[in-house]
């Protein structure tokens, strides 16, 4: 599991760190682990060309020190103080000691620059780059060399990963001591690059529970349902779709695809698409109206595809877990899910969840995590936003919330969302819980995309087909 911290948290881990130590040993931690990644970029550092971009607290003193030990490894290294009187002074005087300078002229040195450290802020700035900063954020951009980002991309707001004005786009960033939400949520994810985390002792630090979870294959390993000897496909679990419409029977056969696959003992469907569905899977049991009457089923899916067709009350009514998706969300009553004695799963994008929530689109694509919990706050339900980031929030707000890492932009492509649906409603059939069939729905769904896909495009069948490769991916040593 890879684990997310707000800032008031890694504060408080690094005070009671800090107390232990020397003064100055933690940022000097935080500085070699800088040093080791920047050498690791620029392959070769003798004679190599490093701008730092120093701001005025100690994210810059991170940046100065690093640069002080690249320069005792032979890079010519520049600093660029962005409010010159106020960098970190002994940061400032171990470069200028170790031989390093302060650049002339700012825009010379990152024109030639090979690598700049973006020391400008860290955990401590709010609201963008300053205008100072701004033209000076481009032109490293600009300039060819590789940037990389101390602790975080100066400009994005470390506990919401939102980017409110501008930011440095890092090509990587060494984050000290713990990941920050913000790392691992877009856009600021965008912005990050490759993250890599230096261990500066905080672990013992930290609580048991942090903000943001990311997991990974071992963990999605040990959630995967494995059927016992003794199963049968009612033990395994029954999972009943409620999708699809006369306009759009695709999404029934796409949400059963991606059902087939998650794991239940048996999938069952009912709607208008039992025609397709039966044509293309004559392995799923069809049904007349009403749900009610098709039989056991240990958790429901409904929505994709459904337009104006009947199920999401009768499915609501039942008592076993319900996944809702896309049709199904329009104009769904928080009072209606509250009310229910099992638990439901609400698979929003961005724009069924703004939707919900009475704001806009572009509000919820800005501000993930706050949408998320909020929704997940609203309906008493578990929440997964779909997303570059999918996040899923469990309705309890002491829970973390889980962010998918295996996602990719090719999986923008229509149908996608019914086989996640189909997929995830599966695994709460066979017993997952909502965060956990959520969470586990995303990571296999994101790597079956990315497996068949190899950075070309893909259609959701062929994600519902690569979704065994991904499950053996995940669970082989
Ligand atoms: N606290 C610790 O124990 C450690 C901190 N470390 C480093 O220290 C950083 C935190 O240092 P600070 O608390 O000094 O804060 P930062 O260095 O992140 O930024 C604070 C400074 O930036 C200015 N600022 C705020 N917003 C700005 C903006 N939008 N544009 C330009 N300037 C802005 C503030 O006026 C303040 O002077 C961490 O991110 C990390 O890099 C590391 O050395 C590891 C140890
Ligand atoms: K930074």
């Amino acid at each position: 599991m890879r684990l997310g911290y707000s800032v008031e948290t890694v504060r408080a881990a690094e005070g009671e760190l800090m107390a232990r130590l020397p003064e100055g040993a933690l940022m000097q931690r935080a500085a070699a682990g800088l040093a080791a990644a920047a050498a690791g970029l620029l392959g070769r550092v003798y004679g190599a060309r490093v701008v730092l971009l120093v701001g005025s607290g100690d994210n810059g003193g991170d940046a100065l020190y690093a640069g002080a030990r690249l320069v005792r490894r032979g890079a010519g290294v520049s600093a660029v103080l962005i409010t010159p009187g106020r960098a970190h002074t002994a940061g400032l005087a171990a470069l200028l000691r170790a031989g390093g300078r302060v650049a002339d002229d700012p825009y010379e040195v990152l024109a030639a620059a090979d690598l700049v450290l973006d020391g400008i802020t860290g955990i401590g700035g709010h609201g963008g780059l300053r205008p100072d900063a701004v033209p000076l954020a481009r032109a490293a951009h600009g300039s060819g060399a590789v940037v990389l980002a101390v602790d975080l991309p100066s400009g994005v707001e470390a506990d919401t990963g939102e980017v409110g004005g501008e930011a440095v786009r890092a090509d990587a960033t060494v984050t000290f001591g713990a990941y920050k939400t913000g790392l691992l949520i877009d856009p600021a994810r965008e912005y990050a690059g490759a993250v890599r985390l230096v261990d500066i002792g905080l672990g013992p630090h930290l609580p048991s529970v942090p903000e943001l979870e990311a997991l990974q294959h071992a963990d999605v390993a040990h959630l995967l349902p494995v059927p016992a000897a003794e199963s049968d496909k009612y033990r395994r679990g029954v999972v009943g779709v409620v999708a699809g419409s006369a306009r759009y029977p695709g999404a029934a056969v796409l949400a059963v695809a991606g059902a087939l696959r998650g794991g239940a003992g048996a999938v069952r469907y009912v709607g208008p698409g039992s025609d397709a569905v039966i044509a293309r899977f004559p392995e799923a049991l069809v049904h007349g109206w009403p749900p009610s009457k098709a039989g056991r089923v240990q958790a429901w899916v409904v929505g994709p595809g459904l337009g104006d067709s009947p199920g999401v009350d009768e499915v609501l009514d039942s008592d076993v877990p319900v996944l809702v998706d896309a049709d199904g969300l329009r104009g769904l009553d928080p009072a209606v899910v509250r009310a229910r004695s099992a638990p439901t799963l609400l698979t929003p994008h961005a724009g069924e969840a703004a939707a919900l929530l009475g704001v806009a689109r572009e509000e919820v694509e800005g501000t993930r995590l706050a949408s998320v919990r909020a929704l997940a706050a609203k309906y008493g339900a578990t929440v997964l936003l779909k997303g570059s980031t999918t996040l899923v929030a469990d309705p309890d707000p002491r829970r973390a919330v889980r962010v998918n890492p295996t996602g990719t932009s090719w999986l923008a492509t229509a149908g996608s969302g019914d086989v996640l649906s189909g997929l995830t409603g599966s695994l709460l059939a066979a017993g997952l819980a909502p965060l956990d069939a959520g969470s586990v729905g995303a990571y296999l769904h994101g790597l079956a995309a990315r497996l068949v896909s190899r950075d070309a495009p893909v259609s959701a069948h062929d994600v519902a087909t690569a979704l065994p490769q991904a499950w053996r991916d995940t669970t082989t040593p």
